[in-house]
C-alpha cells in the first residue's frame, strides 16, 4: 500500500489532478524516453520546476507512478498494448497490495477490459501466471513471459543461467544504502529515533540500509559530514582496492567522488588526484569533500581515452569505466529501454582504451582497479580478458568478496539481487615489481 493510501482521505479535487496530471505527461515522457533516450528522472526534475504549484504529496504520487509506470512497459504497452494511462494503473496495481485513492479514481474514469487486480505480494513468476489467466481472452493476446520486460536483446549479452534472476531483480525497487563514516550503531540510531528502521550489513560494517525513497539528508541533518549515500556493491569497489595508509592513488573517471572519497576514508593522510572528463562533476566532488573536511584529493579534468597519461606513477589506479549501467535497472527502471547491445559494445571497446592508456601510470608493484556497475559479458569479464591478454605484467590478485567473506579468484560479479542494489563488476590486477 502507498503512502497516500495510509493517510487520511485526499479531497475528490487531489485525485482529479493525480488522474489528470498522468494523462498530461505520460504520453510524451514515453516518446521522450523509449525514441530519444532520455531518463525520465529528469524528465520528471523539470516537469516538476515549471509546476511549482504541486505539493510533496503530488511529487511523490508522479514519481511513483512514473516508475512503475516503466518498469512494467514491457507487458503493458508492449505486450498487451495499453494506452499511458491504462498502462500505468496496471503497473501500479502489480506493485500495490491495494490501490491508492487516485489510482483507484483513474480505474473509473479508464475502461480496462479486464479486473484490475493488485498483485504486489506476488512474484514476478507469479504475476505474470496471473495476468495471463486474466487477459487469456482478450482478441489476439499473446501470453506475457519474464523477458518482455526488457529489450529482446538482453539475453545475447549476459549469462543465461542469471538473465531471468536479474529481470526479477529489476522488477522491485531495492533498499538505499548509506556508508557510515563514523560507526553505524550511531546513525541507526538516529535513525531509530525519528522512526526510520534500518539494517546493518553483517560482513560490510559501514554499510546500513534504510527503505528507498526516504529523505536521509533531511532526516540526518546533524550526522551529515558522519555518512555518504553510496550504493552497497559501490562500497565494495573501494574495500577491494584496499588502499594503504598515506599511498598515492589516481580515480580517473571520479565523476562526483563517490569511491574516491571512500578511498580517502580508507586510507587516511594519503592523496589521490580525481579526474573526469566533466568539469561540473569534479567541482561537485571538491564540495563534497570540504564537508566531509576530507583533504589530499586534488581534481583535474582528464580524457582517458585520448589525453596522454601522466608521466607520474601511483600506488593505484581506480578505473570505475563508464559502462552500460545495467545494473542499476531496479533503481532507473526507464533505462532499460533506453540501451541497447549496441551500447554494450561501444562501452566495452571504451573501456579497454581507458585500461590500455591509464595502466602506464600504474607503479611496478601496484595495483589497478577495474569496477563497472553492469554485469554484461563484454564490459566485464571480455574486457579483463582481452586485457591481460595484451598486458602479461599484470595478473590478477585474489582477494575476500566483501559481502560473503569468501575468497575470490581476483574477479568479483555481484549481481543485483545479492546486496540487493545495484550490480557491480570488480577486478583488482597486480602489475609484476
Ligand atoms: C561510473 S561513473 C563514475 C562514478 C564515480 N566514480 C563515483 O563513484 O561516483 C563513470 C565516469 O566516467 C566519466 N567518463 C566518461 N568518459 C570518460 C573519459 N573518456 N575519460 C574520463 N572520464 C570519463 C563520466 O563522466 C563518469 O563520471
Amino acid at each position: 500500500m502507498d503512502k497516500d493510501s495510509q493517510q487520511k482521505p485526499l479531497p475528490e479535487k487531489v485525485v482529479r489532478r493525480h488522474a489528470e496530471l498522468l494523462e498530461e505527461i505520460l504520453p510524451g515522457f514515453s516518446t521522450l524516453v523509449i525514441d530519444e533516450g532520455r531518463p525520465a528522472d529528469l524528465l520528471l526534475q523539470s516537469f516538476l520546476r515549471s509546476r511549482r504549484e504541486l505539493g510533496s504529496r503530488d511529487r511523490r504520487f508522479l514519481a511513483q507512478a512514473v516508475f512503475s509506470y516503466f518498469r512494467w512497459y514491457g507487458w503493458t504497452v508492449h505486450k498487451i498494448g495499453l494506452n499511458p494511462s491504462e498502462a500505468c494503473l496496471l503497473g501500479n496495481a502489480l506493485e500495490s497490495t491495494a490501490l491508492s485513492q487516485s489510482f483507484h479514481y483513474l480505474e473509473k474514469r479508464l475502461n480496462l477490459p479486464f479486473p484490475v487486480e493488485c498483485m504486489g505480494g506476488l512474484t514476478p513468476e507469479q504475476k505474470c501466471e496471473r495476468l495471463n489467466a486474466l487477459l487469456a481472452d482478450l482478441e489476439d493476446f499473446q501470453p506475457l513471459e519474464l523477458n518482455d520486460l526488457v529489450l529482446p536483446e538482453f539475453g545475447s549479452v549476459v549469462d543465461p543461467q542469471k538473465a531471468e534472476a536479474c529481470i526479477r531483480s529489476f522488477q522491485q525497487r531495492p533498499p538505499a544504502w548509506i556508508r557510515t563514516r563514523s560507526d553505524a550503531e550511531t546513525i541507526t540510531t538516529a535513525l531509530a529515533e525519528k522512526g526510520v528502521s534500518s539494517g546493518m550489513h553483517d560482513k560490510v560494517e559501514a554499510a546500513v540500509s534504510v527503505d528507498p525513497g526516504i529523505s536521509l539528508q533531511h532526516l540526518l541533518g546533524d550526522y551529515s559530514g558522519q555518512f555518504v549515500v553510496q550504493d552497497l556493491a559501490s562500497q565494495c569497489v573501494g574495500l577491494i582496492a584496499d588502499p594503504k595508509e598515506g599511498s598515492d592513488w589516481w580515480d580517473c573517471c571520479a565523476g562526483a567522488g563517490g569511491k574516491s572519497l571512500h578511498l580517502a576514508d580508507l586510507m587516511r593522510d594519503g592523496k589521490i588526484l580525481s579526474t573526469d572528463v566533466r568539469i561540473p562533476a569534479l567541482k561537485e566532488l571538491k564540495k563534497r569533500a570540504r564537508k566531509y573536511g576530507i583533504r589530499g584529493i586534488r581534481t583535474q579534468p582528464f580524457n582517458a581515452t585520448t589525453d596522454e597519461p601522466f608521466t607520474k606513477l601511483f600506488d593505484g589506479v581506480l578505473v570505475d569505466a563508464p559502462c552500460s549501467g545495467w545494473g542499476t535497472w531496479n533503481r532507473n527502471p526507464d533505462a532499460r529501454w533506453r540501451s541497447s547491445r549496441r551500447d554494450v559494445i561501444q562501452c566495452a571497446t571504451r573501456q579497454l582504451k581507458i585500461l590500455n592508456n591509464v595502466k602506464w601510470c600504474v607503479k611496478p608493484g601496484g595495483l589497478l582497479i577495474y569496477a563497472v556497475c553492469t554485469f554484461t559479458r563484454p564490459e566485464t569479464e571480455e574486457v579483463v580478458m582481452n586485457f591481460l591478454d595484451q598486458h602479461d605484467d599484470f595478473k590478477p590478485e585474489p582477494f575476500l568478496n566483501p559481502l560473503t567473506g569468501e575468497q575470490t579468484d581476483g574477479q568479483l560479479q555481484i549481481w543485483p539481487w545479492e546486496c540487493p542494489g545495484d550490480g557491480m563488476f570488480i577486478t583488482r590486477l597486480r602489475r609484476a615489481e
